[in-house]
């Protein structure tokens, strides 16, 4: 019988990948063991279509764009307003409705070394990402009398960290049995020839497989068998990198139900023309996403009769699927996306490689690309300054730095809607905690104890 080794060494010679056992006869026997584990667990039929389809990836397809139509919260009457917050509320009493945070990534663009939900922003409490969409949670399911279940995607990168992170922090309150994590899947990254890139001698360059990737990993995990047997029939899926995320919105679930739509999308007009986010549309008449990186530059520019942007709807990465629609969409092919990125790895001598140009592909799904499937999207467009603080860059624009101050601004407006003097503010940081208050309610009576605290509750 064939050793694992020469099982391996096959399999490679016949998808030409036999450079990833360069350095094998360098490595402790289990690292060895390892790098063979990596190896069986690759799909190379899939690695081999990738490559071929690197260059004819969705952002090179005809699309016939229209812009969308987007509810405007901002113009509905108060009537309306109590009406889908009320449905929305009713949903949450019921315990139909899951959270679900999308969070594989790492903080390495923001200079963090660790997941990127355990990033604290730099609000005098220090709270993380991760506490405050907790804490946002906790006070929704205070006010339902109902546990929300949360479900966080990790990445085999993460995983480990981010269960620990959680752990350490004896789960920010949460009851244990109401957070399920799982992982999504990855994929190799490869070089302009097909060959798949060594991360080093003994580990193969993995990447997240995409967004797009969290329905099947909601199946696969048994996250999807969950949620029926707790009775959940929306999912709030959301981004983990937001500051200023409103966790299972009561007035977002309501607008979406009592719209009879099967997903929806939360958006806000763009800040500018260039801004690095996706733009909710219609694509031959059927809802779509199209990202920043695949957009051309006439459709960021694009103007209407009244000289706005036509194509102004921004996807701010919150949406609600419907459990049905979660179904459908695990076993749906999505495309994927290729990305022409720098990446490190090491060279054909096992020395590192530090590429100042991009070197190799890299390819995920995304999660929108399903929105095509859904016969109706509903598009809610809401106030950016009360619920859109993206932390992407170390600096600049969509910086901790940004995020803070947006969180920060808020929380001064809802002392002043709540009655707080000018005066009294003056010189101060308050920074209101998500247990007290969700979205500024219940603020009136508090606020000389708010006010005597130095700088956050
Ligand atoms: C594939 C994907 O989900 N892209 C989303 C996502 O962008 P990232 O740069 O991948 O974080 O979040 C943006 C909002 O922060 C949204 O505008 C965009 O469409």
């Amino acid at each position: 019988m064939k050793s694992r080794k020469e099982q391996a060494e096959a399999l490679l010679r016949q998808y030409n990948q036999q450079h990833l056992l360069n350095f094998y006869h360098d490595l402790t026997a289990e690292a060895q063991e390892s790098l063979l584990d990596q190896i069986f667990s690759l799909d190379f039929e899939q690695v081999a279509a990738l490559f071929d389809q690197r260059t004819d990836s969705p952002a090179q397809m005809e699309n016939e764009l229209t812009p969308i139509e987007a509810g405007v919260w901002d113009e509905f009457s108060e009537e309306r307003k109590q009406q889908e917050e009320e449905a929305g509320w009713q949903a949450l009493r019921s315990g139909r409705v899951a959270a679900l945070v999308v969070a594989g990534g790492q903080g390495s663009r923001l200079g963090h070394d660790g997941p990127k939900g355990t990033f604290n922003i730099g609000l005098p409490s220090g709270k993380s990402l991760f506490q405050l969409q907790a804490e946002r949670l906790l006070n929704l399911s205070s006010q339902a009398g109902r546990t929300i279940p949360w479900y966080v995607m990790t990445s085999p990168e993460n995983d480990g960290e981010t269960t620990e992170f959680f752990r350490k922090a004896d789960y920010f309150g949460y009851p244990r049995e109401a957070i399920f994590f799982f992982e999504q899947s990855v994929l190799p990254a490869i070089d302009a020839e097909g060959k798949i890139l060594l991360a080093d001698k003994d580990r193969i360059s993995l990447a997240p497989a995409g967004n797009g990737d969290c329905f099947a990993a909601i199946k696969r995990s048994g996250a999807l068998a969950d949620m029926k047997a707790r009775g959940v029939e929306w999912v709030f899926y959301y981004n983990v990198d937001n500051a200023l995320v409103k966790v299972a919105d009561p007035k977002f679930i309501g607008y979406t139900i009592s719209s009879g739509a099967s997903a929806a999308c939360k958006v806000v007009p763009k800040s500018h023309p260039e801004e690095k986010v996706g733009i909710v549309c219609l694509n031959r008449g059927r809802p779509a996403v199209i990202e920043y990186s695949d957009m051309p530059r006439e459709m960021m520019t694009a103007q209407n009769e009244e000289g706005r942007l036509l194509y102004d709807q921004a996807n701010i990465s919150m949406h609600l699927f419907r459990l049905d629609f979660v179904e459908k969409g695990a076993d749906y092919p999505l495309p994927y996306h290729a990305a022409h990125k720098k990446i490190a790895a090491i060279d054909e001598q096992g020395n590192p490689l530090k590429p100042s140009e991009p070197n190799a592909y890299k390819f995920e799904r995304f999660i929108f690309d399903l929105f095509p499937l859904a016969d109706k999207l509903a598009v809610l467009q809401v106030n950016r300054s009360e619920e859109f603080a993206p932390v992407k860059n170390k600096e600049g624009e969509d910086s901790p730095e940004t995020a803070r101050k947006l969180v920060l601004e808020l929380h001064r407006k809802w002392l002043l809607e709540a009655g707080a003097a000018e005066e009294l503010l003056e010189g101060r940081t308050v920074e209101i905690s998500p247990l007290i208050s969700y979205a500024g309610e219940g603020l009136h009576l508090r606020i000389s104890e708010l006010l005597e605290q130095e700088q956050s509750i």
